[in-house]
């Protein structure tokens, strides 16, 4: 089976790249990204591409490419459903926050809300794509509701499941040339049909032996075990981090020496504030979720346990600083570079730079942020969601800079939240001389020249090296 039409439900952070790169790949293949935020599509639709509601770099191209030639973004979710022979669903699946599994499972409405609709406006047979990240046994539910909502006239629906690995950041050099695609789907003939169609459609870039066929359940629980996974090495990196700074040891010479060992290997051992991001917290929770309704306990407090290292670090961080102020933050002025939860994204959920903001607005501390990417409104929103204080005291306490050196201007204190690498390149000196002193630097992405910053006069500090 050739497909020639592609529809994805949500133009968001997977939805927009992931179906841009398809587009520009084939273009042989009509692709439409639908959503319901009509905001969100008309910035897809902006002629001007540095106006696209995500930030990648090189996505601007990749989108310039194919925008209008076979890729359109659009609100009109029934016709891209109906005209389309696959659908994939990349809507959001956060943790849920009421009911049963409140603060743990994910919450599937989104999802649901997709598999009606598509059994609603299907006349003829589609294959659904489970392109978000989904809580193993998923397909069984969409199955259940495509098959008995819908028109009820023989249409067939085949359901995969092919979640993304793409990071932030880095999203369409991971799109372009991934360490793998897995599909998932039936054992049955219609079921290995269906997924040779999308073997197919990757298959125009990717090497075939890099396309991973299995059934659904090992593809959906995959998704969740490679995130417990790189997870789990931050926070076991952050663990050691701490010790490091009681010993004297550096962390950094400690990751490149176990890294080298062929069997852990170098990467995703960069001690940190901590994790942040819309995936890992969120399916973790999910997983502890997962096994624990299967009554397996242990199972499921081993991988809690990433999370609770994690909450630690980002708290230890800000109560680092506040005993390194001399026990008091109130009323000084704190400098943070970078709210975003990685550099070179403009996405900031779960970053931890949201929860040491919090907890030094707590000590009554003024905060004040540069990101060169994260707009001020988000920043608000990204407080005023955990209901720690009113809207008005956030204004009050947090003021957002368009320029780094007014942010750090007359600040006790400087945090960097996020490894962007501009900051690399800032005058310190200058940076310094507008301080108050002793000017304190907490590094907690531990990029900036500590010998340079010492020499200026700083007091610096880098998260997992020990005096
Ligand atoms: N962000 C990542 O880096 C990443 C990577 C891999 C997997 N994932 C997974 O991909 C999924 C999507 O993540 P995201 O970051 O793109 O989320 P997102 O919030 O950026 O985008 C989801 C979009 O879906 C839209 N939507 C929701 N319900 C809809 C409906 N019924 N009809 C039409 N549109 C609808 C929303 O308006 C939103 O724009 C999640 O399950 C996530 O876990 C995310
Ligand atoms: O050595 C490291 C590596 C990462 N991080 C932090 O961990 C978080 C997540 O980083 P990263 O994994 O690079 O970005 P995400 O976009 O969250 O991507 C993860 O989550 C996606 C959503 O599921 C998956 O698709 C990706 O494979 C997976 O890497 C960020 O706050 C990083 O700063 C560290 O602190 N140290």
């Amino acid at each position: 089976m050739k497909i020639k039409n592609i529809c994805c439900i949500g133009a968001g952070y997977v939805g927009g790249p992931t179906m841009a790169v398809i587009a520009q790949k084939c273009p042989h293949i009509n692709v439409t990204v639908v959503d319901i935020n009509a905001d969100r599509i008309a910035a897809w639709n902006d002629e001007d591409v540095s106006k696209l509601p995500v930030y990648e770099p090189g996505l601007d191209a990749v989108v310039a490419e194919a925008r209008g030639r076979n890729l359109f973004f659009s609100t009109d979710v029934d016709k891209a459903i109906d005209e389309a022979e696959m659908i994939f669903m990349s809507v959001n699946t956060p943790t849920k926050t009421y009911g049963k599994g409140k603060g743990m499972a994910a919450d599937l409405k989104y999802i649901e809300l997709c598999a009606r609709q598509i059994a609603r406006v299907a006349k003829d047979d589609k294959i659904v794509v489970e392109k978000s990240t989904l809580p193993v046994r998923t397909a069984s539910a969409i199955k259940n509701i495509l098959d008995n909502t819908g028109n009820g006239n023989g249409i067939k629906f085949q359901i995969l499941s092919n979640p993304e690995f793409l990071a932030e950041g880095t999203a369409i050099a991971d799109l372009m040339n991934p360490d793998r695609v897995l599909i998932g789907g039936d054992t049955t003939p219609e079921g290995q049909e269906a997924i040779q169609a999308l073997v197919d459609v990757y298959a125009n870039w990717v090497p075939e032996e890099q396309i991973l066929t299995t059934n659904v359940w090992s593809s959906e629980l995959s998704k969740l075990t490679a995130n417990a996974f790189l997870a789990q090495r931050v926070s076991s990196i952050n663990a050691m981090s701490e010790l490091c700074e009681k010993t004297g040891a550096d962390v950094n010479e400690v990751a490149k020496a176990i890294g080298m060992d062929s069997r852990i290997g170098p990467k995703f051992l960069k001690a940190s504030v901590g994790f942040g991001g819309s995936c890992f917290q969120k399916d973790i929770l999910n997983l502890v979720y997962i096994a624990k309704t299967y009554g397996l306990d242990e199972v499921a407090d081993y991988w809690e346990q990433v999370i609770i290292m994690n909450d630690h670090q980002k708290r230890r961080f800000a109560d680092n600083i506040v005993s390194t102020l001399y026990n008091t933050v109130s009323g000084k002025k704190i400098a943070f570079l970078g709210w975003a939860f990685k550099k070179d994204t403009n996405d900031t959920r779960e970053s931890a730079a949201i929860y040491v903001a919090d907890d030094l607005l707590n000590e009554q501390a003024k905060v004040s942020v540069y990101d060169p990417k994260v707009v001020a409104e988000r920043m608000y929103a990204d407080l005023d969601y955990l209901n720690t204080r009113t809207a008005e005291e956030n204004r009050e306490g947090l003021e957002v800079c368009k320029d780094s050196y007014q942010a750090c201007e007359g600040a006790h204190a400087i945090a960097v939240l996020t490894e962007w690498d501009e900051f690399k390149t800032y005058d310190w000196k200058k940076i310094y001389d507008q301080m108050q002193k002793p000017a304190f630097v907490f590094d907690g992405r531990g990029i900036l020249d500590k010998e340079q910053l010492k020499e200026i006069g700083f007091v610096y500090y880098k998260i997992g090296e020990g005096e």
